[in-house]
């Protein structure tokens, strides 16, 4: 089931909007001119789905499966185009959204900022970075766009007598600005530190008693899925695991190995046992649950793997999350729209947005497509379905 109504009527519109670049079939208005693309690209991308598998020879199996996932697939198009606002002169900076990102160390300055970056690339009007000290230079030097502070520490910094003192500092200084952000990234590039991530749990904690949505990603997965209570019950909270980090998480909560065959009723029953949280289960289909639903996002996507792509997407999802409850606060009368979980609605449209970017820059690059190029082109795969004004 759709979690919204179409906004556009033609329903065959729709099924071409889920397959297809918006440029594609817009610039042609004729239907059969369209259904001819619309078939080309369907079968590029079951050959796709089928080589992406691993399973080239196995085809029949590789297309139950992707039958069963369609009945999920989430209405991506109608959703991005229902939560992204417009430019409106009246607007101040500041009411497209303010995320910060926690996360960097002496290891990691490419996370924080792509998941930074990407929010600003979208839409969002503010980014911050909350990042160790060594890690500020760097990613400063990255882009004068992100307001980057150096508050974090690691233990090879800090004497065993000064931890209590610099943690509670450490905190101090987030607590001056968290009521600004409209949500928090926690743990792209964070490092797995102990002391540091202490620090980080006590960051969550002031976060959820402020009521601050939270994407956990990267580390902050290690971190939470080793005290699940910073996040269970908490319904502004959403954790996009990756292949290592999901299966880390289904061990732990679940006490099993992950279930492929049944992949979304495990998903839906490890949302349920951590409290009704929402979870991304990243993949060749990114799968989508509260514990209530499932969702799926399979659209466009791209072969290439390299590192960073998850990182676009936490901030992603902290930018549609954002903009997903500012439209339910102000939507006029619509039961379905008003009544779906807005972090479920920010992952969906975050998935759809960042597999279209990562789909059309890999038309460009092929092999050497990189995780700045994806984030070269979420700017206008937003446009083409979303336009500005
Ligand atoms: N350009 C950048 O700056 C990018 C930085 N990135 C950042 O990298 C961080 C890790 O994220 P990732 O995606 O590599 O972690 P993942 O797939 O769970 O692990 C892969 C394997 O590595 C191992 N391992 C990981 N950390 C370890 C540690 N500290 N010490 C020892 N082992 C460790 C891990 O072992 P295991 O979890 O099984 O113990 C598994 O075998 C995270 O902060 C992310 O945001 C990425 O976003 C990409 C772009
Ligand atoms: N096998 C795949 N086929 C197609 N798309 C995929 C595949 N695996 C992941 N993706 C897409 O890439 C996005 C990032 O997922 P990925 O598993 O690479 O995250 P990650 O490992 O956390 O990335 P990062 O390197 O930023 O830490 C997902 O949302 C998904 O849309
Ligand atoms: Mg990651």
């Amino acid at each position: 089931m759709p979690l919204l109504a179409p906004t556009r009527p033609v329903q065959a519109f729709l099924l071409l909007s889920t397959c297809l670049p918006d440029h594609e079939y817009l610039d042609r208005p004729n239907t059969n001119n369209c259904m001819l693309r619309f078939t080309a690209v369907l079968r590029r991308q079951q050959f796709l789905i089928r080589a992406l598998s691993g399973e080239a020879h196995s085809r029949g199996a590789t297309e139950i499966k992707v039958m069963a996932e369609g009945n999920l697939e989430a209405d991506a198009v109608s959703i991005l185009r229902r939560i992204t606002p417009l430019l409106d002169p009246n607007r101040n900076k500041g009411q497209a959204g303010k995320i910060a990102v926690i996360g960097g160390c002496r290891e990691y300055t490419g996370a924080p900022y792509f998941a930074a970056i990407s929010a600003l690339k979208i839409g969002a009007d503010l980014s911050h970075v909350f990042c160790t000290k060594d890690a500020a230079m760097v990613i400063k030097s990255y882009s004068p766009e992100l307001i980057v502070h150096p508050i974090l520490e690691e233990s090879y910094s800090v004497r065993d007598e000064d931890k209590g003192f610099i943690s509670s500092k450490t905190v101090a200084e987030v607590a001056k600005w968290i009521e600004r952000f409209d949500c928090l990234v926690i743990g792209p590039g964070l490092g797995r530190d102990p002391f540091l991530l202490d620090c980080v749990g006590e960051i969550l904690k002031l976060a959820r008693r402020s009521n601050i949505p939270v994407v956990i990603d990267g580390d902050g997965l290690f971190l939470v899925t080793n005290n699940l209570d910073l996040v269970s019950g908490y319904a502004l909270a959403v954790l996009t695991p990756n292949v290592n980090e999901y299966k880390r998480l289904v061990q732990k909560v679940l006490d099993s190995e992950v279930n492929d065959q049944d992949a979304s009723e495990q998903l839906l029953s490890l949302a349920k046992s951590i409290g009704g949280i929402t979870i991304l289960r990243k993949g060749k289909s990114d799968l989508i649950s509260d514990g209530r639903t499932v969702h799926v996002v399979s659209s466009f996507g791209s072969p290439r793997r390299c590192g960073g792509q998850g990182d676009i997407l936490s901030g992603s999802v902290a930018v549609f999350s954002s903009w997903a409850r500012q439209v339910q606060t102000t939507a006029e009368e619509d039961a379905t729209f008003s009544t779906s979980n807005p972090m479920v609605l920010g992952c969906i449209a975050a998935s759809a947005l960042l597999r279209k970017a990562a789909f059309v820059a890999f038309e460009s690059n092929k092999r050497s497509t990189l995780t700045t190029d994806i984030i070269e082109h979420l700017g206008r795969s937003l446009e083409d379905i979303s336009p500005a004004c």
